[in-house]
């Protein structure tokens, strides 16, 4: 029998991470081989199960990227622009799949990125649930029907740790917005409002941040119009959403073609 695909989990130690780590070593279609965590980091030679508090699972978190991803089909990385964007260099030359959920890239980061993905599989979604997906789905098919009397307005709450805003996953939402609406997001986006800003402009797409607490995720897509207001919501209450979807991603992405692909490729929506 055939050696079940080998998957290694990038900033192990973080709330994904630790999610991670629980639900590959976990899945009987997959082997945990490898855990990744920045230089310097506490956990750097020591067990990730029992630095998770947990049982041994015989993998040792290490920063040396090339040796852990020399044993793996695929990785899965749910960190920072700073570490994904080197890691899709060594991801291609091992021709793995990256599973990316990291958010915050800029433009940059994301040519990085493609570029990297002509080598090698690549899944980047800023949010790998079924219901925020399928939630996109809906909003670009929503904003097609509606004419711009209908104002769109993004909210989103995350928990107090957040670092980027909007989410990546408003963001999903908007360019689908924007894509039912036939503009481009960064022509009509509207990231911040203080001040006297002025009355809102006809078939702007608005964006609001709440942060705090432990929110697991919020959204609400708001479609204000004269006299009627719909509003198309998710909410998320438990990470593993995000984490079993990377997974699923990972196991489809292997032995496809090089390419960059996103969660609505994975989840056939
Ligand atoms: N796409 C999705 O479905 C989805 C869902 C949840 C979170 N996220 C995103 O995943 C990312 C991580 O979220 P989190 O809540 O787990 O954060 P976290 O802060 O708990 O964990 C981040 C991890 O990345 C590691 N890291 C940071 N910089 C690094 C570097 N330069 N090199 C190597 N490792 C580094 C940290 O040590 C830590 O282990 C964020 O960008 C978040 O927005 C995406
Ligand atoms: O906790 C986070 O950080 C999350 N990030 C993603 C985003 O930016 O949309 C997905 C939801 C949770």
């Amino acid at each position: 029998m055939s050696e079940l695909p080998g998957i290694v989990v990038n900033g192990a130690s973080g709330r994904m991470g630790q999610m991670l780590v629980r639900l590959v070593s976990e899945n009987p279609a997959c082997r945990l081989v490898g855990a990744l965590e920045r230089a310097g980091h506490d956990w750097i030679g020591r067990d990730i199960g029992t630095a998770m508090g947990g049982a041994e699972l015989g993998v040792t978190v290490t920063d040396d990227a090339l040796d852990a991803m020399s044993r793996a089909q695929a990785v899965i990385d749910f960190t920072a622009p700073a570490a994904t964007v080197p890691l899709a260099e060594i991801a291609a030359q091992a021709r793995a799949v990256h599973v990316i959920g990291t958010t915050g890239l800029d433009e940059d980061d994301i040519a990085k990125l493609d570029a990297a993905a002509r080598h090698a599989v690549m899944v980047r979604a800023g949010n790998m649930s079924f219901g925020v997906n399928l939630l996109t789905k809906l909003t670009e098919t929503v904003a097609r029907a509606l004419d711009v009397e209908f104002d769109i307005e993004i909210v989103e709450a995350h928990h107090k740790h957040k670092v980027d805003a909007p989410s990546g996953t408003a963001l999903m939402l908007g360019e689908a917005a924007a894509e039912g609406r036939g503009v481009r997001l960064t022509d009509v986006a509207d990231r911040g409002r203080d001040g006297i800003t002025g009355a809102r402009e006809e078939g702007h797409i608005g964006f609001s941040a709440i942060r705090g607490g432990d929110i697991v995720g919020e959204h609400d897509v708001i479609f204000a119009g004269p006299g009627e207001r719909i509003i198309l919501r998710h909410v998320a209450t438990d990470r593993a959403i995000f984490a079993r979807g990377a997974v699923k991603a990972a196991l489809w992405g292997i032995g496809r073609k090089p390419g960059a692909y996103d969660m609505m490729d994975v989840l056939g929506l």
